[in-house]
């Protein structure tokens, strides 16, 4: 992150929501902590509930207290915030919200500048973005960005709708669609790990990599969800938008800059190299899951299909695996393995890159131990790196035992690593578009991701529950790599410890 410290009035609509209380106005206190945001800003949040700023500064205050320190002023922070209770969807509203706006724009010097976050339902954001622009919000002598939420559409076709009608408000270079994902550290480390490493760009490709595995588990069952997951399921929720940009980061060619444009580029043509399925070949690439009862860190959990506001008789998929092949030159031959789900063993998002075998191998008993070199990326909880490579321990021995190189990122200090939503926000600040999602990937994503949701609709579930709540999905999931002679890698903690 840069020092700068951008001077903007962020229009929250959803200000009395779960992801404001919970991600919004923490990360924006913490810009704030680390002196990112000097004290020219402001914050309003708009709802329906009849706050008043007072109240609003006070759920401010609660959400950021356990992230105060000694050096910040938290009521000097919550002063910066004001509070403007009216229904979207009520155009006169936005009259006095200009007028609100404009003179925060003069109390706090701030030149005009704009971002409109939207953390409210998607069935809203069309109309808040044509009444922004039809009401004069966004005509200001400094920039206006509009900051949307997932889920961006439910299919290809609602997605397009959607992306039509913000842009008759807002143009693509004006619109940062958040993925939280693409805020992580080592998300975003991907990139230097692969272009800043001699040893690692040369060997990334279909001569030296066997296969690669991307999994995002979580513990968490579908809490107070339950509507909104019995119409997205996993492929929704997280294939379509953090597994695929994962899976983009990972294959893409090296830009020649590091400009948001050329980076999306290279990701747009890993999205277009996908190979694509009929609805009759979905199930050799694609295993779904739903979670029935067991017990997840020693506590008994109930299935998915009790869950509240669940159907009990739900096909909905709480984990899905596949393959995915991407053919292009570099990449043709090398599986791609993805698996997400929710009720897992465990919570952690890894990244394993399988090398392939030496042609030979003086040291280990060919067929009886097999150690390949891996190079394991860990996005969270921990973050870091860890190699798995081969070499003597004993002196004199002639056997080669496998050894782990590991490097961690948060071990020391987590307190001080960044939040997803604190980068993403302070590069929509900054106009870094970078690390978010352009229309383009958005619509290749939901046309990938639309023929498996169509084979899943016509082909219901037949074993569903078919996995203990607890697991790490069904077994279908292990036969898909088992076919190919792979395994799935153990992932989170127990791929992080020098013993193995
Ligand atoms: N919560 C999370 O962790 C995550 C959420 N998201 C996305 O963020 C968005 C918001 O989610 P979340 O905060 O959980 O949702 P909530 O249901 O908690 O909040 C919705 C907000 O919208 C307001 N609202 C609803 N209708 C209107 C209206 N007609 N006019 C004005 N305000 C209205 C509500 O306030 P009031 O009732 O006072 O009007 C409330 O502040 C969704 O798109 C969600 O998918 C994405 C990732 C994670
Ligand atoms: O977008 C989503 O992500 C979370 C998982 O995010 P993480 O940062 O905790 O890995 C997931 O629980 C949620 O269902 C989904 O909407």
């Amino acid at each position: 992150m840069t020092n700068e410290q951008p001077k903007s009035i962020i229009v929250i609509f959803g200000a009395t929501g779960d992801l404001a209380k919970r991600k919004l106005f923490p990360s924006i206190f913490r810009l704030y902590r680390e002196n990112k945001l000097s004290e020219d800003f402001a914050v309003v949040g708009v709802a329906r509930r009849p706050w008043t700023n007072e109240e609003l500064r006070e759920n401010v205050k609660k959400s950021v207290g356990n992230l105060q320190t000694e050096d910040t002023d938290i009521d000097k922070f919550a002063s910066h915030f004001y509070y403007q209770p009216f229904d979207v969807t009520n155009v006169e509203s936005y009259q006095e919200l200009k007028t609100l706006t404009e003179e925060l724009d003069t109390q706090y010097n701030v030149p005009g500048n704009r971002i409109f976050y939207l953390a409210m339902a998607p069935e809203f954001f069309g109309t808040i973005a044509s009444n922004l622009k039809n009401e004069g919000l966004t005509a200001t002598e400094g920039w206006s960005r509009l900051v949307i939420e997932k889920p961006f559409g439910h299919d290809y076709q609602s997605a397009k709708e959607l992306n039509e009608q913000i842009r008759h408000a807002f143009s693509e270079d004006q619109i940062y669609r958040i993925d939280h994902y693409l805020g992580k550290e080592m998300v975003q480390n991907i990139e230097v790990i692969r272009f800043a490493n001699a040893l690692f760009e040369p060997l990334w490709n279909n001569q030296y990599i066997s296969n690669i595995q991307i999994t995002s588990s979580e513990t968490l069952g579908v809490e107070d969800r339950g509507r909104y997951y019995e119409s997205s399921g996993a492929l929704r929720d997280m294939v379509q938008n953090h597994i695929l940009q994962m899976v983009a980061l990972l294959a893409m060619e090296p830009p020649i800059k590091l400009t948001p444009e050329e980076i999306r580029s290279e990701k747009v043509k890993v999205l277009r190299a996908l190979r694509s399925m009929s609805i009759d070949e979905v199930d050799q690439y694609f295993v779904r899951g739903q979670y029935g009862k067991g017990i997840v860190e020693e506590n008994e959990v109930i299935g998915y299909r009790e869950e509240n506001s669940v159907d009990e008789e739900s096909n909905t998929a709480t984990f899905v695996s596949g393959k995915l092949m991407i053919d292009n030159f570099r990449w043709a031959g090398v599986p791609i393995y993805i698996r997400t789900g929710k009720r897992m063993k465990e919570k952690a998002t890894t990244i394993v890159v399988q090398f392939k075998d030496l042609p030979m191998n003086l040291y280990f008993n060919r067929g009886k131990d097999i150690h390949p070199n891996l190079l394991v990326i860990h996005i969270q909880p921990e973050e870091g790196i860890t190699l798995h490579l081969n070499a003597r321990k004993t002196p004199g021995a002639t056997a080669s035992t496998p050894i782990n190189l590991n490097y961690c990122n948060n071990c020391g200090d987590k307190m001080n690593t960044p939040e997803a939503y604190e980068r993403l926000i302070y590069d929509c600040m900054l106009g870094d578009a970078t690390n978010f999602t352009h229309w383009d990937e958005v619509a290749l994503s939901w046309k990938f991701v639309d023929t498996i949701s169509e084979a899943w609709e016509q082909n219901k579930a037949k074993d569903f529950p078919n996995y203990e709540s607890g697991s790490m999905g069904p077994k279908a999931s292990d036969a898909l790599l088992a076919e190919e002679g792979f395994q799935w890698w153990p992932v989170g903690e127990s791929n992080f410890s020098n013993d193995k």
